[in-house]
C-alpha cells in the first residue's frame, strides 16, 4: 500500500507501506502509481515527496513475489512517470534505499537522506541486475566506473558515501520528511530539464574498452561461473555506449536471461535462508523467540595459538573487554605482537577504532576470575581441554558460561568435566576466526536454552552468522567434509590426480578445489586427529592397508605426512610450492610418481575418471550425510547446513548450498547416483543414501521449504 496526504498546503506526500521494510509489491506499487496520478492531477499540489513508513525508504522489490505470477503495474513504467512528471519530485531516504527502492529515487528529480541511511543496488546478490532503469540511470547520474562497482558488488553505502558520489543532493541529520517537503516547496515551479537523469549522458571515458574487460575479469575472478556479476558489466556497458532508451531494451534482455535461472533462485532462496538460520530450535525445545541470552560484558579467551588470538580479535571488535590467556611465555609473547597488529589491519578494513585497553593478557587461568564468558581454544586434545575445563569450573563465577572452540571433540564430555554442565556450549570458530562468517554454535545434551542464546547473541554481535548445531563428531561441517575428503582420496586411488579433481570443484565454483584447500590448511590437521583415533597406520599391508574397521580406507594423506609433506607450510603436499610458505600451488611429478607406485603396489588399475564423476563423488556423498545429520536432528533445518556450507566452506552461493543444490539437482537422482556408487563400492557405507533422503523421495520429492515438515513428522505423507 502507499498512503496519499497533501501537507504544508502544496506538497503531495506519498508514504509507502509494507512492513518490514515497505518491499513493492504490487499493492505498494498500484499504490504509487495512484498516488503519483492523484498528486499530478491536483492543482493545489506544487511538488512530491515520497517517504516510507517506520523509518525505511525502501528495501527494493518484493523478493516473495519472483518466481510467482506477477500482478499489479510493472515498475520501469511506473518510474519512468514519476521521472517524466512536471512537477518536482522529491525522495525522502531513511533507513534503506535498496535495489528497486533506489530505482524508485533515481527517478525523483531530488533525494534528499538522512545521514544514518543504506543506499544501494545489491540486486546481483539475488542473481539479478536493477532492470528498473537502474544500470542505465545510475552510470549517468555518477559516472561509468563508479556505477561499475556499486552495481557489480551491490555494496550498501552510507548516505556521506552516497553524497560524495553524486547519488544524493542533500544529507541531513534532522527529520527527513520534514526537511524534503521544504525543500519541495523550494524548488515548486522551477525547471525540471535538468533533473531527469535518463536525459542525462554518461560522462564520457578515454579507454572504456579496457575499464569494461577489466570490469569482466574482476567479475568473473570474483565469483566462478555466476552469471549475474557479467550480466552487469554488459548492462552497464550498454549504458555507456547506447541511448538511454536502446539501453533500456538491453537491460530488460539481459534480466529475461537471469529472471527465471537457477543461480537467481539459489541465491534468492540463500537470502531467506540465512535469516531462517537465525530462529534456531533445539530438539529439547529451547527457541531463538523464548529463550533470553544473558549480557556479555567481559570475556576471555583461553590459549593464544593461530585460532585463539583470531578470536580475541573478533571479541574485541564486537565491543568487548577480552583477557587473552596463554600459559606458554613465548607464545604469549608472539600473541601480545600479533593482536593489535591485526586489531589495526581490521581498523583500517572496517573504518574502526578498537581501545588498546580493552585487551589484557595473562599468563595464568585465574585472570578469568571475574568475566561472563569464556572460550577456550587449546591446542585440540581431549586430556588438555579437560584439564581447561576442570579448572575454569574452580576459577570462574558460578554462572559464567565455558565455551570450547573444539572444530569435533564431544562437548558433553568437556562438560562433564564442570559443576555447571548446563552453561557449557561449543563456539566452533573457522580460521581465520575474526574474518570468516561462519560460527557452529553445538549445543550439548544439558546445554540451558540461555546459553545457546547467549552463544548466538554473540556470534551476532561479532558479525557472524551463528548456526546452532548438536553435538557428534565434527558437528554438521566437519561431519560432512570428512565425507568430501575420503571420496576425494578414494578418486585418486582409482586414477584421478588432485589437478583433476580440483578443476572439477573449481569449475563448480569452490574458491578452490580440495587438494588445494587440503595444502592451505595443512595435512598434518586431519594426520593428527586419525592418529589419535588409531587410524593412520601405514604398516599395515596388503587388503588391510586400504581398510578400517570394516569400511574402506585410504592412507594416501597419512603417506604423504610421513614424507613430511604438510601442504604450503612445508612448500610439498598434493602440490609443490616454490618455498615452505609458498601461495602458487604447482603440479608435482613426484606426487604423480607416488600416485602411480601406489596404485601398482595395491593393484590398482587406474581408470579414466571425468568431472561428472569428481562431482558427484564428493558432492552427493557429502549431501548424503547432510540429510543424515537431518534426520538425526543435529541441524534443524537444510537452511541452516546451507548456511553452514556457504559461509564456512566456500560453497559458491550462486548454488544456495549443498541442500538446496540437492533440490536442484532433484533428489530421484541424487538416489539414484548415490546406489550406484554404493553398488561399485560396496565396502564404503555411507554411499547408501540416508532414510531421509529416501523417505523424501518416497514422499514424492517435496521442494526444500516443506523438508522440515516430512523430518519432524516421521510417518508423514506431506
Ligand atoms: C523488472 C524487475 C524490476 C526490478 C527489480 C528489482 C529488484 C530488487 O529490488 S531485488 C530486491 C533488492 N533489495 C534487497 O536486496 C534488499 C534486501 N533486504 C535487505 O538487505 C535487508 O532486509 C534490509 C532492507 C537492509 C533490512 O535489514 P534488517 O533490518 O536487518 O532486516 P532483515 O532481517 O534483513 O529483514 C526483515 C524482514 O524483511 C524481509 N525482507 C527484507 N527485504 C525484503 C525484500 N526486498 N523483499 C521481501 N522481503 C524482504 C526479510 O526476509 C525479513 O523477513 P524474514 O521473515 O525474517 O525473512
Amino acid at each position: 500500500m502507499a498512503q496519499y496526504r497533501r501537507v504544508s498546503g502544496s506538497v503531495g506526500l506519498i508514504t509507502l507501506q509494507n512492513p518490514p521494510v515497505n518491499a513493492l509489491s504490487a499493492s505498494v506499487r498500484q499504490g504509487i502509481v495512484d498516488s503519483v496520478k492523484r498528486a499530478l492531477g491536483d492543482q493545489k499540489v506544487k511538488s512530491v515527496v515520497i517517504c516510507g513508513q517506520n523509518g525505511v525508504f525502501c528495501g527494493g522489490a518484493d523478493i516473495r513475489e519472483f518466481g510467482r505470477q506477477m500482478s499489479g503495474p510493472p515498475l520501469v513504467p511506473m518510474i519512468h512517470d514519476i521521472e517524466a512528471a512536471n512537477k518536482p519530485v522529491v525522495a525522502a531516504i531513511e533507513g534503506s534505499a535498496l535495489g528497486g527502492g533506489l530505482e524508485l529515487a533515481l527517478g525523483c528529480h531530488y533525494r534528499i537522506s538522512h545521514s544514518k541511511a543504506k543506499l544501494g543496488l545489491p540486486e546481483v546478490t539475488l542473481g539479478l541486475l536493477p532492470a528498473a532503469g537502474g544500470t542505465q540511470r545510475l552510470p549517468r547520474l555518477i559516472g561509468v566506473p563508479a556505477a561499475l562497482n556499486l552495481i557489480t558488488t551491490g555494496r550498501h553505502v552510507t548516505a556521506a558515501e552516497a553524497l560524495q558520489l553524486g547519488i544524493l543532493d542533500h544529507v541531513t541529520e534532522h527529520n527527513t520528511v520534514d526537511v524534503a517537503v521544504k525543500f519541495a516547496l523550494s524548488v515548486t515551479g522551477e525547471s525540471l530539464d535538468g533533473r531527469r537523469i535518463s536525459s542525462f549522458s554518461c560522462a564520457p571515458l578515454s579507454d572504456l574498452d579496457s575499464l569494461f574487460e577489466e570490469a569482466m575479469l574482476k567479475v568473473r575472478g570474483a565469483a566462478r561461473g555466476a552469471i549475474a556479476p557479467v550480466a552487469c558489466v554488459q548492462a552497464v556497458r550498454a549504458a555507456a555506449t547506447l541511448p538511454y532508451a536502446q539501453g533500456m531494451e538491453r537491460e530488460k534482455e539481459l534480466m529475461a536471461t537471469l529472471f527465471h535461472s537457477g543461480q537467481a533462485r539459489a541465491l534468492q532462496y540463500f537470502f531467506f535462508a540465512q535469516r531462517a538460520v537465525g530462529r534456531w530450535s533445539t530438539p529439547s525445545g529451547a527457541r531463538w523467540d523464548t529463550s533470553q541470552p544473558r549480557p556479555v560484558r567481559k570475556a576471555a579467551v583461553i590459549g593464544l595459538g593461530t585460532m585463539g588470538r583470531g578470536i580475541t580479535v573478533a571479541l574485541a571488535q564486537a565491543g568487548l573487554s577480552v583477557v587473552a590467556v596463554e600459559t606458554h611465555a613465548k607464545q604469549l609473547m608472539e600473541a601480545k605482537k600479533a593482536v593489535p597488529s591485526m586489531l589495526k589491519r581490521g581498523a583500517v578494513r572496517g573504518g574502526t577504532t578498537i581501545e588498546p585497553d580493552s585487551i589484557t593478557y595473562s599468563e595464568t587461568v585465574q585472570a578469568v576470575a571475574d568475566v561472563d564468558l569464556v572460550i577456550e581454544a587449546v591446542f585440540e586434545d581431549m586430556a588438555l581441554k579437560e584439564k581447561v575445563f576442570q579448572q575454569l569450573s574452580i576459577v570462574c563465577k558460578p554462572d559464567t558460561l565455558l565455551c570450547t572452540n573444539t572444530s569435533s571433540l564431544d562437548v558433553d564430555h568437556l562438560a562433564s568435566q564442570t559443576r555447571h554442565p548446563e552453561l557449557v556450549v561449543g563456539m566452533h570458530f573457522f580460521a581465520p576466526a575474526h574474518v570468516m562468517k561462519l560460527l557452529e554454535v553445538v549445543y550439548g545434551r544439558r546445554s540451558s536454552p540461555a546459553a545457546v542464546a547467549t552463544a548466538m547473541q554473540l556470534g551476532k554481535k561479532m558479525g557472524k552468522v551463528s548456526v546452532a548445531v548438536g553435538n557428534c563428531r565434527g558437528f554438521a561441517g566437519n561431519r560432512m567434509l570428512k565425507r568430501y575428503l575420503e571420496q576425494a582420496f578414494f578418486l585418486l586411488e582409482e586414477g584421478a590426480t588432485p589437478e583433476l579433481v580440483d578443476r572439477a570443484l573449481e569449475e563448480f565454483g569452490f574458491p578452490m578445489g580440495v587438494f588445494r584447500m587440503s595444502d592451505l590448511s595443512g595435512l598434518d590437521v586431519g594426520w593428527r586427529v586419525r592418529k589419535a583415533d588409531g587410524l593412520a597406520d601405514t604398516s599395515l599391508t596388503g587388503t588391510s592397508a586400504r581398510v578400517r574397521q570394516g569400511c574402506r580406507y585410504s592412507p594416501l594423506g597419512d603417506l604423504l605426512c610421513e614424507h613430511g609433506r604438510f601442504g604450503q607450510k612445508t612448500g610439498r603436499g598434493w602440490y609443490q610450492y616454490d618455498k615452505p610458505g609458498g601461495r602458487v600451488a604447482k603440479s608435482d611429478p613426484w606426487l604423480h610418481n607416488f600416485l602411480d607406485e601406489y596404485r601398482a603396489r595395491h593393484g590398482l588399475v587406474p581408470r579414466c575418471i571425468d568431472q561428472q564423476e569428481v562431482l558427484e563423488r564428493c558432492l552427493f556423498v557429502l549431501i548424503n550425510e547432510g540429510f543424515q545429520i537431518l534426520e538425526e536432528g543435529i541441524a534443524a533445518g537444510p537452511e541452516d547446513i546451507d548456511a553452514i556450507y556457504v559461509f564456512g566452506y566456500g560453497w559458491p552461493r550462486h548454488r544456495g548450498g549443498p541442500m538446496f543444490y540437492a533440490d536442484m539437482v532433484g533428489l530421484e537422482r541424487v538416489v539414484e547416483r548415490l546406489e550406484r556408487y554404493h553398488q561399485a563400492h560396496p565396502n564404503v557405507p555411507y554411499l547408501q543414501p540416508s532414510g531421509l533422503l529416501r523417505r523424501l523421495v518416497a514422499n514424492g520429492s517435496p521442494p526444500i521449504h516443506k523438508w522440515r515438515n516430512v523430518i519432524k513428522n516421521r510417518n508423514s505423507q506431506l
